[in-house]
């Protein structure tokens, strides 16, 4: 069975395992990212060119450190980043600054017609607001040429606690989420557009006292 939690209650967890438990952030990054590549190594995606989209939060470092993984099992990957590199979070920045010793180059524009499978890691559950205009057009477009895309932890544009759109949204074949399930993932758009939902545990610890909104737990799919 998979718990059921809003954004706010995910960050709390993410928070008390690395500030309490002492688990390093870098560490529940790199299981993230493992466990991504081990949902694209079990399907059937060709990886002739793989994208990777990422953002300038926590869920852009997964995003770094799936792509360095791809690109050190010789496959053909493509790193952009959308937003302005120098604004991310230290965790990205930490990311970069391996891949850079991999020797793999991030790219400026990415032609989405060339990729074979996108990997969607702009926004996960940090996202709190509606998307930059140019970002929505991005995804509008991403959505139109109907390449398949594993989302990273949530499709970018669906609120991670009520499922809402919040402007535009990237529509996924597969959504690879971490430790729980969230509930924007379950209902309103966001169970339409998140295709086939995988949980993964990457080590995240509950506090003994945590009391979940929502009692109801899904069957693991
Ligand atoms: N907390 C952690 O250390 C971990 C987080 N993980 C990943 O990190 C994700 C959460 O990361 P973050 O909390 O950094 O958040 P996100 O990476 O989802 O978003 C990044 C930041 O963008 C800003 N933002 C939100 N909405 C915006 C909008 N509409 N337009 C422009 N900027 C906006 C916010 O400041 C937010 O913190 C999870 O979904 C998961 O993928 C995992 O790597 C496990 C460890
Ligand atoms: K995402």
């Amino acid at each position: 069975m998979t718990q059921l939690v809003t954004a706010a209650e995910m960050q709390q967890i993410d928070k008390y395992t690395i500030d309490t438990i002492g688990m390093p952030q870098d560490v529940l990054i790199e299981r993230a990212a493992m466990a991504v590549l081990d949902v694209i190594g079990a399907s059937r995606f060709d990886l002739t060119h793989v994208l990777v989209l990422a953002g300038l939060g926590n869920n852009g470092a997964d995003g770094v450190a799936i792509a360095r993984l791809l690109y050190a099992q010789g496959i053909n990957v493509s790193l952009q980043f959308v937003g302005n590199v120098n604004r991310a979070k230290d965790s990205v920045k930490r990311q970069l600054a391996i891949i850079e010793k991999h020797g793999l180059i991030r790219s400026e524009k990415s032609d989405f017609n060339e990729a074979t499978l996108i990997v969607d890691a702009i926004f996960g559950v940090g996202l709190n607001n509606v998307l930059p205009e140019g970002l929505q057009k991005m995804i509008k477009a991403a959505n139109h040429i109907e390449k398949p895309v594993v989302a990273v932890d949530i499709p970018t544009g669906i609120d991670a606690t009520t499922g809402e759109i919040r402007g535009a949204a990237l529509k996924a074949h597969t959504t690879v989420s971490f430790g729980f399930t969230k509930v924007g993932l379950t209902q309103q758009k966001g169970s339409s557009l998140s295709g086939n939902i995988i949980i993964k545990d990457v080590g995240m610890l509950i506090p003994d006292d945590f009391e979940f909104s929502i009692q109801k737990k899904l069957p693991v799919a």
